[in-house]
């Protein structure tokens, strides 16, 4: 949907000379993404993806990219940027942060298998467990004290249904809140829809965007997979749940890796309704900030889903016996 900054093929070249990548073929906008400017680069030894950080300063960056280089180090597929001719590999391109790395084969998946939810399940455990003995994570920026200082300025937009929705569910989240903080935690991806992912089939080839990792409850970064992958409404059916089967493959997968206790499955449902309001609140201040430029998100973005979602979590139990 969105490529921010525009780049020519000066620009382009410009940044490719300092490398020994050969020469520009080709570059590309890539339209997917609602964060950062990407491009795709094709030179004479490879292709690569350009990455234009539209809100990130260099430092944070250079937090990112030391998670992806250590991630890396364990044999997890996550893009990590290529170095220069002299060693650099943070650049900046119209004054923001650039980096280029190599382009990952496959792509999105579009339907959604069982077996695709497991596989993600088990990388999902796979990074958490690869990334705990990374120290310092980063604060997680949209986390519960975001939920409630961000709250009373959205909910200005919302009608009175959703207002009161809202207001009870931060009070329920705050009445969990320390049970909440006990739930095993280290870094954690954050964002890990199905778009930022790829695959070839049922085979896993990468994990992207790593520009929202931080420090979270690892159960909450499995739940915020679990409300994407998982979600029923794609049948078309208006169902605003979870997939049974899906979402048994994607814990099956993740189990396997890294156990749940008993402790974590019994948060289960206070874990999908905070993952659900995150995105709910995301996704309105993106709503806000679109407006503002007079765009829309897309369809695949609109609050209204995650509010969905959340009601239902609200009504349904929780999966306690996964
Ligand atoms: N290393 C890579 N290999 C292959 N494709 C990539 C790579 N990096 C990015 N892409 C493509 O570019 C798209 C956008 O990248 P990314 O998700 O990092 O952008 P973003 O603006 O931060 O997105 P989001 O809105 O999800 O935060 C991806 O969905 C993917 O199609
Ligand atoms: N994955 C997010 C957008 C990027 O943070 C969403 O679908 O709302």
């Amino acid at each position: 949907m969105a490529v921010y900054t525009s780049l020519t093929t000066a620009d382009v070249s410009d940044l490719l000379s300092h490398f020994d990548l050969g020469e520009l073929v080709e570059y590309s906008p890539i339209s997917a993404g609602i964060e950062n400017s990407n491009y795709a680069v094709a030179s004479s030894q490879g292709e690569y993806v350009l990455t234009l950080f539209e809100h990130h300063a260099p430092d944070e960056v250079r937090n990112f990219v030391r998670l992806a280089r250590h991630l890396g180090e364990k044999d997890l597929c996550v893009p990590s940027p290529v170095e220069d001719a002299s060693g650099v590999w943070l650049h900046s391109l119209k004054n923001k942060p650039t980096i280029l790395c190599q382009r990952f084969a496959g792509s999105h998946p579009d339907q959604l298998s069982t077996a695709q939810c497991e596989a993600i399940g088990r990388e999902l455990a796979e990074f958490h467990l690869a990334s705990s003995d990374l120290p310092d994570p980063r604060h997680d920026e949209r986390g519960y004290d975001w939920w409630q200082s961000i709250a009373p300025e959205l909910s200005t937009d919302l009608d009175a249904s959703d207002k009161a929705l809202l207001t009870d569910e931060l009070a329920f989240q705050q009445a969990q809140r320390a049970q909440w903080c006990q739930l095993p935690h280290g870094w954690i991806h954050a964002d890990l829809f199905h778009d930022n992912a790829l695959f070839d089939g049922d085979e896993l080839t990468a994990i992207l965007d790593l520009y929202n990792a931080c420090e979270g409850a690892w159960l909450y970064d499995l739940a915020i997979v679990a409300n994407d992958w998982c979600a029923s409404d794609d049948s078309g059916l208006g169902d605003s749940g979870l997939d049974p089967k899906r979402f048994e493959a994607l814990v099956i997968g993740y189990q396997s890796v890294r156990p749940l206790s008993d402790f974590e499955t019994g948060m289960w449902n206070t874990v999908l309704r905070g993952a659900a309001l995150r995105f709910w609140l995301s996704r309105l201040l993106a709503t806000r900030i679109a407006a503002q430029r007079g765009e829309r998100l897309p369809a695949s973005k609109q609050p209204q889903e995650y509010r969905d979602r959340l009601l239902w979590h609200r009504a349904h139990l929780p999966h306690t016996h996964l």
